[in-house]
Formats: C-alpha cells, structure tokens, sequence
C-alpha cells in the first residue's frame, strides 16, 4: 500500500496556513497524508484558524486526522514532515522592524537592512526550538523552513544543528521564474531550466533556457529593459497592491546595473534605497498593509466559518504559490530528484565565495537531501555585494550566539543600506528595546 505522510504546519496561526492547508488537500494524488496536525505557540490566534480549516477538513476531507495544539509532543510525535512558516513577534514587531530604521531615514524592510536583522534575531530561537523539538520526539522527520529571514534563520542552523534535517526555502524566486516563463509564453517555470546565484533575497539568474536547450535570455531581457517584470504580473489574487506591482516596475532599474543578469526584486533595497525611502510613508508600511488586508481577510474569512459552521462558499483558496513547498515534500517522500532551488552551503558551487556561506543555488533533491549544482565562478559586481550581504549575516548570527552588542552594531553598519556606524548605533539602540521581550541580553 502507499505511504501516507503525517504533516505537522508550525505557525499554525499563520496568514498562510488555510492556503497550505488547502493546497495539500489538492495535491493528495501525488503526496498522500494522513494527518495534518497545527502548531502554534500562541493558542487564541491558532484557534481561530484551526476551528476553520477543521470544519473544511471535515467537510472535504474526512479521511484526513486533523488536530491542532499549542502542546509540542503532542504536535511533533509521529510526524513526517514539519512545514515551519513562524512569525517571532507578529506582525506587530514587523511593523517596528519597518517603522524605526525608517526615523532615521533608512529602508525599513521585513528582510532586508535592519528590519531584516531585528527580525533575525527573533525567529532564530523560534526555529531552533522547533527543529529540537522534531528531533525529540520523530527523529525521522525533515523540517521545511521557510520562517524569515531564511537567509539569517539558514546561516543560524548550519551553525548551532549542522547535522538536522532542515531545508530552507524561499518562493520569490519561484514567483519571479512564473513571472519569465509568462514573457516568454510559456505556461510554467517547469519548462525552463536555470543557472542562479546568490543568498536569499539576494540572488541573480544568469541561464535559462527552455526543455530544447534554447536559450530564452535575449527575450527575458528585453521585457526586463523595457518593463522589469511589470508585464508578468500574476493573473491570481496574489501581489495585486501597489507595492508589489512598483516593486515588479522596479526590477526595470535594477536590472540596468547588470544586463548580463537578472535580479531578485529584494536588490532594490541595497541598490535604490535612496528611492525606497522617498517612496515610503513612515507611517503606514507594508506591515500595516498586509494588516489591513491579507491577515484582515484570512481572519474574517476563518471566524465566519466558524459561525455558519461550514466552510462552503467560504472563499477560501488553494495556495498555489506554495506548490514548491508540495514538490520539495514529494522530491524526498519520493525521491524525485526535482531541480529546486535551495539555501545551503556553499562548499564550493559558487567557486570564488565564502565556502561556508549559505547561498541560494540550484540543487537536484531527493530522499536523501540535496545535492548541489556548481555554478562556478560570479562576476565581481555580485561577489562585491554578496560578501558584504553574508558578512552581516554571519555577525547577526555572532552577535545572537554571543549575545555581543559590538558584533551586531558591525552587522548594522556593515549593511549596505545603513549609511553610518552613527546610525547604526542609534537604530540598534532603539531596536534593542523595541524587541526586549525577544532577543537575547545583548552585552
Ligand atoms: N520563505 C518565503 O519565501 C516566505 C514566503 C511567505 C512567508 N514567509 C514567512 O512565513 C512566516 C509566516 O508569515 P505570516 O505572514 O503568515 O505570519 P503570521 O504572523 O500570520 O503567522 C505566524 C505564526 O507563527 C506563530 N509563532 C511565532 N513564534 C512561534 C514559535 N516560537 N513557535 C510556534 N509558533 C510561533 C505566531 O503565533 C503566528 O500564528 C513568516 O516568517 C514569513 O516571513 C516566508
Ligand atoms: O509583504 P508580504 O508579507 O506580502 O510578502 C513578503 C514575502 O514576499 C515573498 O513571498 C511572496 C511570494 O513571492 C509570492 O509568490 C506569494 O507566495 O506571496 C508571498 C508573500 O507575499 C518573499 O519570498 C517572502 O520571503 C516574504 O515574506
Ligand atoms: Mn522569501
């Protein structure tokens, strides 16, 4: 008979759990489940999204166990795959993270400068507890991780749990490979093939080519010259506020710094912030958006279903975003040996780079892991940007080991996007009191 798979979603409070949640549902035929089961450290939030989808589960998949429970042996037991998706803080702590580098006239983003540190230092400790606690109790088990900021969360694991079975991922490069394949007419990413580099959020594509070895960067490139990936723009109901469609617009410029490659929409950060402030209200950032609407929308939706006590006509949608997360799954259940793009070591596959580094590469998947893709040497522009981007990342991740202030002032300074050690140090201040109840006592 076919093996069925436990999943455990921890966040199971999350904006994006009933999409997953959904999504897995669909995807039954190919990546059979058993039991889906919701972790969450914080009960009432979890409740709510968890009484919904129990009532969908009821109604569209009884077969399925469905439980949900902020008790870890209970959640992590008998467990084949955790799909980690935490938020350290909520979105009341991204929007600080947005809000006070911002006082002082620098970016203020969820990942990426400051934002993305403070966040680091959050979601570290969240993970790692999780990823123990799957270790305690099904020691089989793989973890998928795609909590934020990955590329500090990936860099933190490879140091303290070299050995666990985590795979970080991130979907950006996913939705923006969507988004070439739809300039070159081609119904999915799936019939391209890529060479990429970089770090999470941080990356560049410098091949791709269709399933006959054509190369399509001559076409790609004139769309992201003309329009960066504006003319892609999803037909779902996803990425449909303004910012996202400037950031899509954006790519155009960043584009322009290096022709030969494309970017990952995250570089606009470092290479526009002077832009990227001007062009942000300090008062109402993209935290106090996705409040108003994404996080509004997933909880009216889930406490109406609990209302009417049926999930029919209730609006809520497969993910269809998060089909990797239904493909990474099935490449170890099944050992497909899937082409994905994932953030691990370096060792080697970017030749001229901090072997240590965790990059964002193409890497063959399957029942035992990953295998990495060399991709050999990267152009100086890159390398310039990547080692400074992974020397803030290493300290962040210093900095939170050692609970040393010095090393995370260097990591602040260091980041592209903050202009002085002065500065540094006044975010850094403020930061460290914003997020007294989360980050380790910095000395
Ligand atoms: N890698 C990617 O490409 C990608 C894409 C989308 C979202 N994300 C990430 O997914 C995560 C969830 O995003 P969201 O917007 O839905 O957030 P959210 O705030 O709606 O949900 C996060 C949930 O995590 C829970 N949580 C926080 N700390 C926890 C802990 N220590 N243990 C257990 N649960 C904990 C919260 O209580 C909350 O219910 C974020 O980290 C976000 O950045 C990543
Ligand atoms: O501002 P948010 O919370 O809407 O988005 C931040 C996240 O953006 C990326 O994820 C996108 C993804 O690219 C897209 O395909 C779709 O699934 O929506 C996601 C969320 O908007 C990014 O990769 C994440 O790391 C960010 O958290
Ligand atoms: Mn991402």
């Amino acid at each position: 008979m076919e093996k069925k798979y436990s999943i455990t979603i921890a966040g199971g409070g999350s904006t994006f759990t009933p999409g997953i949640c959904l999504l897995l549902l669909d995807h039954m035929e190919r990546f059979p489940i058993r039991k889906i089961c919701f972790y969450d450290n914080n009960k009432e939030r979890q409740e709510i999204v968890a009484k919904a989808c129990e009532i969908y589960m009821h109604e569209n998949a009884p077969e399925v166990e469905f439980n949900y429970t902020t008790d870890p042996e209970t959640a992590f037991t008998d467990v084949d795959f955790v799909m980690c998706h935490i938020r350290v803080g909520l979105y009341a702590m991204r929007e600080k993270d947005e809000k006070i580098p911002m006082k002082y006239g620098v970016v203020g983003q969820e990942t990426c400068g400051p934002g993305g540190i403070a966040y680091g230092m959050r979601s570290i400790g969240g993970v790692i507890e999780i990823l123990d606690y799957m270790e305690k109790y099904s020691p089989d088990a793989w973890m998928l991780n795609y909590s934020n900021p990955a590329a500090i969360v990936a860099e933190a694991t490879r140091r303290l749990r070299p050995n666990s079975k985590i795979l970080n991922i991130c979907d950006m490069p996913i939705d923006l490979e969507e988004k070439m394949a739809t300039m070159v007419g081609l119904s999915s990413r799936k019939e391209m093939s890529v060479g990429y580099y970089g770090l999470n959020h941080f990356g560049w594509w410098y091949k791709i080519e269709d399933k006959d070895g054509n190369d399509l960067m001559p076409a790609i490139k004139k769309h992201m010259a003309e329009n960066g990936f504006a003319d892609a723009l999803s037909k779902t109901n996803q990425h449909v506020e303004p910012s996202w469609i400037e950031t899509f617009a954006k790519a155009k410029d960043v584009y322009a710094l290096d022709p030969d490659t494309i970017p990952n929409t995250y570089l606009k950060y470092y290479l526009y912030p002077d832009y990227v402030v001007e062009h942000t209200d300090p008062n109402h950032t993209r935290a106090n958006e996705v409040m108003e609407h994404r996080e509004k929308h997933i909880f009216d939706a889930c406490r109406e279903i609990i209302a009417k006590g049926t999930a029919v006509g209730c609006g809520f949608e497969p993910d269809a975003h998060a089909e990797y997360i239904v493909d990474l799954a099935c490449a170890i259940a099944k050992n497909t040996k899937e082409k994905m793009l994932l953030i691990v070591p370096n060792e080697g596959a970017i030749e001229n780079f901090d072997r240590t580094a965790m990059v964002e590469i193409p890497c063959i998947v399957g029942k035992n892991g990953y295998e990495r893709i060399v991709q050999g040497a990267i152009p100086q522009f890159q390398k310039g940007l990547m080692e400074q981007q992974v020397s803030v990342e290493k300290l962040v991740v210093d900095a939170w080991i050692t609970g040393s202030y010095q090393k995370l002032w260097q990591a602040l300074t260091l980041s592209k996007i903050v202009p002085s050690a002065r500065v540094a140090k006044l975010i850094l201040d403020d930061l460290i009191e914003a997020n007294k109840d989360f980050w380790p006592e910095l000395k």
